[in-house]
């Protein structure tokens, strides 16, 4: 008779013979046996079996979100107390490395992508829901061909036909502030989601010409609302809903698994639902629908002409298409243009979202950047900005203010061998003061943590001339200040400091051409129509949250015109915003978005 676990219940001394033969065989094979749970780090920071060297494991990281809410506070921590070059334990099996240092990070992600890839998590997450979109390719021949293809998108030509609809999407974006900001009074309101609509009107324009009428729709109902409810913090509370389509690209990009340890998984149990197939219908149906009518348009042009004609990114695709220029499926566009609607909206959504804050608690940039618009582009006080008006040599400030809004990112990898498969963490909105100041020889430091912050660099970097980018005056990393990228010939520098909000490399930011002009234009539109009055202290907080980008929990802004005493009462606005800018920024744990 035998047992189901196999052994026999006639010889009970069996397993014990059994373990005795095993024990051995185990004590051979300890180290083999080690390494392979070992997590993946530095060779020469052993990260098993003493885990002294790592700065925290899971359950720490997660204590320091909790305490700040913020995943950057940690990174943060990292690179002030071990250096540029740090790593962490994420679970039993995976260590990540993390670099904070902005020259290293480009060196770094400018190397082969037989070097350096995108990492499989990362693809993992994007195959389940944009399978054919650039998003979820390796650097292979296949990403290669849909960069070669949708490439001269970037390019001025392209990107100079297009800005009308940026334009187009910022105008209507100030009528519906303004709309808002008659009916909120001096209560104030909400602006991201109005900002996130205004952001994915543009980015549709922009990428098959035509939009949602995302902002169209809520000034229709804007209309219809003689007064709407006081919320918790003292501001006007709209209740909007969103088009269709819309709501269905929101639907289709929470289901992207993003905190998930097993993406497939979750992306199976999603498709379950099914919501998932009606939002997931809509979309693809609109997009199939969207390339034949390009096609057809473009067949009826005549190659040439649509060339020449194509003011946005699909019209420019197909038509090069149809010129013998290079081929790509329609499921491949269709993936990529989703692609841009994901990678295009939230981003610009955010920092923008960020950029009226810093405008809400510096009445004094905001007029100043107004007066150099209107020193150099006194034309846009009766039109709309064009790509060429909006160069950085012609509004060198402008760029100096968003550079000082958007995120910063600052790694490296210094000296130290990085094994194969090791996950490796360029950092956005962290470190970009505390861990790139090194005190140079022959410079004064009186602080101990400088000092020894600086130590951690050594042999790393000791030669000022030899660095590309500069660094931040010790003390003011995480202060709002536009003027430090602006050189002593009064021009924009975008190496003045640690910076690389787009990341860099062959895996850098496709879209950050658009992006800029995107930028450029909302800005520039929304300065000179709007002065944002400072709000109340409750409405002010910079606690942030963080999904694919790092968001303000409140973005509560007070529009005015600049026409009206708030915006012309220099001293008393000024005196209170500096004020509250100050509170604030004691309680903020990231400079952006
Ligand atoms: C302020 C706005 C934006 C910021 C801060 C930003 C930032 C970034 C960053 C940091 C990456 C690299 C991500 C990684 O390494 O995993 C990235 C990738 C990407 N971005 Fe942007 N982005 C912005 C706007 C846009 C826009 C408007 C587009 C639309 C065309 C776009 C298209 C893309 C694409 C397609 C990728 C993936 C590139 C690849 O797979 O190699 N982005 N972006």
């Amino acid at each position: 008779m035998t047992s189901s676990s196999g052994f026999s219940t006639q010889n009970p001394l069996h397993p014990l013979l059994y373990l005795a033969l095993l024990l051995p065989l185990a004590y051979i094979l300890r180290k083999p046996l080690l390494r392979l749970v070992t997590p993946r780090g530095i060779p020469d920071v052993p990260a098993f079996p003493n885990p002294s060297p790592l700065l925290g494991d899971l359950p720490m990281i997660t204590k320091v979100i909790k305490e700040t809410g913020s995943f950057s506070a940690f990174f943060d921590k990292a690179a002030r107390e071990l250096g540029p070059i740090a790593q962490v334990r994420m679970s039993y099996l995976m260590t990540l490395v993390i670099l904070s240092d902005i020259q290293e990070t480009e060196a770094v992600f400018s190397s082969k992508p037989t070097t350096w890839d995108r990492s499989k998590d990362t693809i993992s997450l994007f195959r389940t829901v944009i399978p054919r979109g650039q998003l979820s390719f390796r650097t292979d021949s296949t990403f290669k061909h849909h960069r070669r293809l949708m490439g001269p998108a970037m390019t001025s030509k392209y990107l100079s036909s297009t800005t009308p609809k940026a334009a187009q999407a910022a105008s209507e974006l100030v009528e519906l502030f303004m709309a808002k900001a008659k009916i909120a009074g001096d209560r104030g309101f909400q602006a991201e989601e109005d900002l996130n609509n205004a952001t994915l009107d543009a980015i549709c324009g922009m990428a098959f010409g035509t939009n949602w009428r995302l902002l169209k729709s809520r000034q229709e109902q804007i209309r219809r609302m003689p007064s709407v409810p006081t919320g918790s913090h003292g501001e006007a509370e709209f209740k909007l809903h969103k088009v269709p389509l819309a709501e269905s690209l929101d639907y289709l990009f929470e289901s992207i698994p993003m905190k998930s340890p097993v993406p497939t998984v979750s992306h199976f149990i999603s498709r379950l639902n099914p919501a998932y197939h009606k939002h997931h219908r809509r979309l693809h149906t609109f997009l199939g629908k969207t390339i034949s009518q390009a096609r057809a348009k473009a067949q009826q042009m005549g190659a040439d002409a649509a060339v020449e004609l194509a003011d946005n990114t699909l019209d420019m695709m197909v038509a090069r298409e149809l010129r013998g220029d290079d081929f790509m499926p329609d499921e491949d566009m269709r993936d990529e243009l989703v692609v841009y609607l994901l990678a295009g909206t939230e981003t610009s959504a955010t920092t923008l979202a960020w950029w009226v804050k810093y405008m809400t608690n510096h009445p004094e940039i905001q007029r100043k950047l107004r007066a150099h618009l209107l020193d150099r582009l006194p034309q846009l006080l009766d039109r709309a900005p064009t790509f060429d008006d909006l160069t950085t040599t012609n509004v060198p400030y402008l760029d100096a203010v968003i550079h000082e809004t958007l995120p910063m990112e600052d790694t490296m990898v210094l000296g130290r061998r990085i094994p194969k498969g090791t996950v490796l963490l360029g950092i956005t909105a962290t470190g970009w003061e505390d861990a790139s100041t090194p005190v140079y020889a022959g410079d004064s430091a009186d602080d101990e943590d400088t000092i020894a912050r600086s130590q951690r660099l050594q042999g790393v970097r000791t030669d000022k001339t030899a660095r590309k980018y500069g660094f931040w005056e010790a003390g003011t990393g995480r202060k709002f200040m536009p003027e430090r990228w602006i050189d002593a010939a009064g021009l924009f520098d975008p190496n003045a400091g640690p910076s690389l909000p787009f990341s860099t490399g062959q895996r850098a930011c496709f879209g950050k051409n658009l992006a800029m002009l995107e930028l450029r234009v909302f800005v520039t539109q929304l300065n000179l129509a709007i002065f944002f009055a400072p709000v109340t202290e409750d409405q002010n907080s910079f606690v942030n949250y963080e999904t694919v980008t790092n968001h303000p929990r409140q973005s509560i802004i007070r529009p005015v015109s600049w026409d009206s005493s708030m915006a012309s009462a220099t001293a008393t606005a000024t005196a209170t915003a500096t004020a509250s800018a100050s509170a604030a920024a004691a309680s903020m744990p990231d400079h952006g978005a």
